[in-house]
């Protein structure tokens, strides 16, 4: 088995993944949130406050939460959705992907609860399959309507990526792109620089992004690939239609890029001391990158699925000494 389940000081459970070539993943039952990945040299490549570890009950500020059904102000209930407020639970039944027992990988659900009918009055399954395998931490959600009306949605996997100092950092694929500032009122921009760099609080919304964006660390010498998709490849579509075919329900495929928006933020020194569950230096080490999709809400009638994905991928790279050439980075995988 290639998961343990372990359950931490409150008692709440959490799994371990792990894969043949040393790398690991640790992903909380609470928020169906993976909080830690680290590679074969055993560094972390995910940020998580010192500060949120302690308060499990509360999503824990870092790691990679899941939002959902909504992300961003539109709609009623919280603004970043309740699932990362949840106890999830393993999926033994994760149709109609395949069971992928020779993978490294765990599959969890989250059923809408009475309680949760309550502010959000569609009961839908939300799946996640977490995939790790050597440098790469896959993430494919799923969110099938089981009620008798159509509902919309807006969704995200927040990434909180570990970096050596944000000063320092670049995100390359975010060049040219139109973005809200939710700094200044929402207003509409366009990236006019070569790569995104910090200075100081960022909150924007990139539109239309491209599947790849890199984040790249010289210090660390090290490059975050990201890759979103709404499938992960022909074959997989295949095996969705002939499986959707026998268990006789309908998956949809919204590939459309230019629905897909990125999330940067980073809330700087003022807003991170003025945060509960941030260290006052955390913001150096953090940037938060999401993978969104939340300009226009998804629609799913009855019975339909939508799927997302959602690649990590880490690369070690020589920037520093000048051999790193980006567009490269933004061809792997
Ligand atoms: O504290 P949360 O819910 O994780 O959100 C952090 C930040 O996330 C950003 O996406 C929002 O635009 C910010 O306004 C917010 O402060």
């Amino acid at each position: 088995m290639p998961w343990s389940v372990v359950n931490d000081g409150d008692g709440l459970p959490r799994i371990i993944l792990t894969e043949p070539a040393g790398s690991s993943a640790v992903i909380s039952l609470y928020g169906g949130q993976v909080n830690s990945w680290k590679n074969k040299k055993r560094e972390e490549l995910l940020f998580v406050s010192a500060k949120g570890i302690a308060k499990s009950h509360k999503p824990i500020r870092g790691g990679i939460p899941i939002c959902f059904p909504q992300f961003g102000n539109l709609g009623s209930p919280e603004r970043i959705g309740f699932a990362r407020n949840r106890l999830w639970e393993l999926d033994t039944c994760p149709s109609p992907l395949p069971r992928s027992n020779d993978q490294s990988s765990v599959d969890l659900i989250l059923k809408s609860t009475s309680e949760d009918l309550k502010t959000w009055p569609h009961s839908f399954e939300l799946r996640l399959r977490v995939i790790l395998s050597p440098s790469k931490l896959t993430l494919i959600p799923r969110v099938r309507n089981t009620s008798s009306k159509p509902f919309s949605f807006t969704f995200a996997i927040r990434n909180h990526i570990s970096i050596s100092d944000v000063s320092e950092v670049r995100v390359e694929g975010l060049e040219t792109l139109d973005y809200f500032d939710n700094l200044e009122s929402g207003e509409r921009f366009t990236e006019q620089a070569d790569a995104v760099t910090f200075d100081g609080e960022v909150d924007r919304v990139y539109l239309r992004t491209p599947t790849k964006i890199a984040i790249i660390d010289h210090e660390k010498k090290r490059t975050l690939v990201l890759r979103k998709e709404w499938l992960p490849d022909a074959g997989c579509c295949l095996v969705y239609a002939f499986l959707c075919h026998i268990y006789d329900f309908k998956v949809i495929n919204k590939f459309d890029i230019i629905l897909m928006q990125a999330g940067v933020w980073n809330p700087w020194e003022k807003k991170a001391k003025g945060s509960p569950d941030f260290g006052d230096e955390d913001y150096k080490s953090m940037l938060c990158i999401d993978s969104a999709f939340a300009e226009s809400p998804i629609v799913l009638k009855p019975l339909e699925e939508w799927t997302g994905y959602q690649e990590l991928c880490s690369v070690s790279s020589s920037y520093a000494s000048g051999q790193l050439d980006p567009r490269k980075v933004l061809s792997l995988g």
